[in-house]
């Protein structure tokens, strides 16, 4: 079975299905930040108000002084009251400022909350109306990144960046404004210090765009390869196919080393440009000569300059936040993007008018599927399966099993035919009924961090804890359960911890049993199990399938030699159909199958 956690290190490697059509990360519409942040546009405006607001008093503590100082320069007999009134007004600024900043950041973080909680809620909504061939075609990690990195870069723009922005625009304008206003060719010299500062960002942020797609990539390489690794630890170990594995991720992380030098090569001069030019050091140098220059030809008065080297040299401090914000703006347009492409995913149709089937009997009719618009991975199958019945699903690796048993719950709609459910088609159905109605048991065991106890609950949500251990008794897992440290409260680790292979199936088998849901889909494990646990799975699905409608996918025939009808695909058509006897006296390709893997079992 094709699955996200499947141990073979073949799919682990695939760094995108075929399925996932999705625009590489961060290249989608623009305008995607403006369309999240719709909700608490007039909260941003206030937030952007205050932070201008703020940062403007937050000059004027510096005017005072540079005003007190040329008050006493320039008059020094009646510069008191002068001083006094700017002193007031410098504190005046200064609380201003203080109240101004808490209230734009209180309410910068309020917005941040409310619409980090609403898009999260809004992405799990909409997870839950995905079909469940998206997760296994995205994988868990491109879900991770919209619930945690995506979002993240969304509260790094409303909580940071924005304030900062508009508070570096106001700093700006209102310190250009009173330099300016003090003396306007000395402003010019300043401004042509600030001005190489932003030519320079600007040569150093050209191909930003390339360079950080290219890192991204190479990033998405580096954790594909280093899931695959982890994935596929005991097929490395065993086969020795390490290096393989390692080299792969070498070359991941060269590229990335590769990518981030490009960068570095490219933008050298250009940052240490940004850097010089924005440094107090700078702007202090440029005011102090073209300063003293002036007054060494009468054109500007000592206390101006006074004005200027207490108000110009701490512009850049202002302004270089507003550097880093406009990169966490950027981020956060990125993340904005990869948010809104999830969810414009199409979710799975619900039905207008929902149906309820009667009965549990399963009807595949003419049914085809397609991952890709192009070549069928189920071509045109039909097969009837009564309740109480077990149907096998058998053929080679890729012949399409999988995809087949799939389409029952939905993982993905059929392109042609139906599928029915008592006589109702599936699409009919509430998907929340139609899930309900049957149990999955796959071989990638899916277990939740929590005790075994509510692992087997998940079967049944408010079971009481005699049911659940009905279920472990019936699933043959009692015993180990009991055998655990906490028995049944033991906490498993999403891996299953201590249990072994054949245990966690069981497991699952146990938590499918106290579900009761009438139909039954089984992916029989492809790896081997030793006699005993076999043994043991094999009785665990006998309490399991027991007068229910059971379709298995099967890998090794012997366990499906009793089933009322196995049907063999081969290259996603229907090959054969009929009772284990009846297809071996046939002599065709599960004849072929029996003998080649009893051959290999004897
Ligand atoms: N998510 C996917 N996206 C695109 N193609 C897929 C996807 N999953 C399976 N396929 C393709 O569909 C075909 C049928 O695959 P499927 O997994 O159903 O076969 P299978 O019989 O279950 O194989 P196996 O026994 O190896 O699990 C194969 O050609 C496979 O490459």
């Amino acid at each position: 079975m094709r699955t996200t956690t499947d141990t073979r290190v073949d799919s682990a490697a695939e760094p995108e299905t075929r399925l996932d059509t999705e625009e590489p990360a961060g290249l989608a519409k623009p305008g995607a930040l403006g369309r999240l942040f719709a909700p608490i546009r007039p909260h941003l405006i206030a937030c952007g108000v205050l932070s201008a607001l703020s940062a403007a008093a937050g000059i004027v503590p510096y005017v005072a002084a540079a005003e007190m100082a040329r008050a006493v320069l320039t008059t020094p007999e009646g510069a008191a009251s002068t001083v006094w009134t700017w002193v007031g007004i410098g504190a005046a600024g200064a609380a201003l400022w203080l109240v101004l900043l808490v209230q734009s950041s209180r309410l910068g973080h309020y917005a941040d909350a409310a619409i980090v909680h609403d898009l999260r809620v809004r992405i799990v909504r909409h997870l839950g109306a995905l079909p469940m061939g998206w997760f296994r075609s995205a994988g868990s990690g491109r879900v991770k990144r919209a619930m945690t990195g995506d979002l993240e870069e969304m509260h790094e723009v409303i909580a940071h960046a924005l304030g900062q922005l508009t508070g570096a625009i106001t700093v700006m304008v209102a310190a250009g404004g009173y330099l300016f206003f003090v003396d306007v060719p000395m402003a010019l010299a300043v401004t042509a210090v600030l001005g190489l500062m932003g030519l320079s960002y600007r040569v150093s942020m050209r191909s930003m765009t390339t360079h950080v797609n290219r890192l991204i990539a190479a990033e998405g390489r580096i954790s594909a390869a280093s899931v695959e690794y982890a994935d596929g630890i005991q097929v490395v170990k065993a086969f020795g196919t390490g290096g393989q594995v390692l080299r792969r991720y070498d070359d991941a992380v060269n590229e990335y080393a590769e990518a981030f030098a490009a960068w570095v090569r490219e933008v050298r001069y250009s940052s240490a440009g940004t850097r010089l030019f924005g440094s107090e050091m700078a702007v202090l140098t440029v005011v102090t000569a073209t300063g003293l220059a002036f007054i060494a030809v009468g054109s500007l008065a000592a206390a101006d300059l006074v004005a200027f080297l207490v108000v110009s040299v701490g512009l850049p401090t202002s302004i270089l936040p507003a550097v880093s914000a406009a990169q966490g703006v950027r981020k956060g347009r990125m993340g904005a993007a990869n948010i809104e492409r999830l969810l414009s995913r199409r979710p799975l149709p619900e039905p207008g008018v929902p149906e309820t089937p009667r009965g549990h009997g399963v009807e595949f009719d003419n049914v085809s599927f397609s991952y890709d618009g192009v070549t069928l991975a189920v071509d045109r199958i039909s097969a009837v399966c009564p309740p109480g019945t077990v149907t096998a699903i058998v053929g080679p690796s890729g012949a399409g099993k999988t995809t087949l048993a799939g389409l029952l719950p939905r993982f993905h709609d059929v392109t042609e035919g139906a599928i029915r459910i008592g006589g109702t088609d599936i699409r009919a159905i509430r998907s929340a009924d139609l899930l309900a109605s049957m149990s999955l048991v796959f071989q990638d065991v899916a277990l939740l961090r929590d005790s075994v106890a509510e692992n087997v609950r998940v079967g049944r949500p408010g079971a009481d804890d005699e049911d659940v251990r009905r279920a472990a008794i019936a699933a043959q897992i009692h015993g180990v359960i009991e055998a655990l440290p906490a028995g049944y409260d033991t906490p498993l680790d999403a891996g299953g911890g201590a249990l072994s292979g054949g245990e966690r199936q069981r497991l699952t088998i146990a938590r499918a049993i106290l579900s009761g849901a009438p139909i039954v889909v089984l992916d029989e494990a492809t790896a081997a199990l030793d006699p005993d646990s076999e043994a043991a799975v094999q009785e665990a699905l006998a309490g399991l399938t027991a007068g229910k409608t059971v379709l298995v996918i099967a890998h090794r025939l012997h366990t499906i030699a009793g089933a009322d009808q196995i049907l063999v695909l081969d290259n996603g058509r229907l090959a054969e159909r009929g009772r284990h006897s009846e297809l071996l006296a046939k002599g065709g390709l599960y004849a072929r199958m029996w003998a080649a893997q009893e051959g290999v079992t004897a």
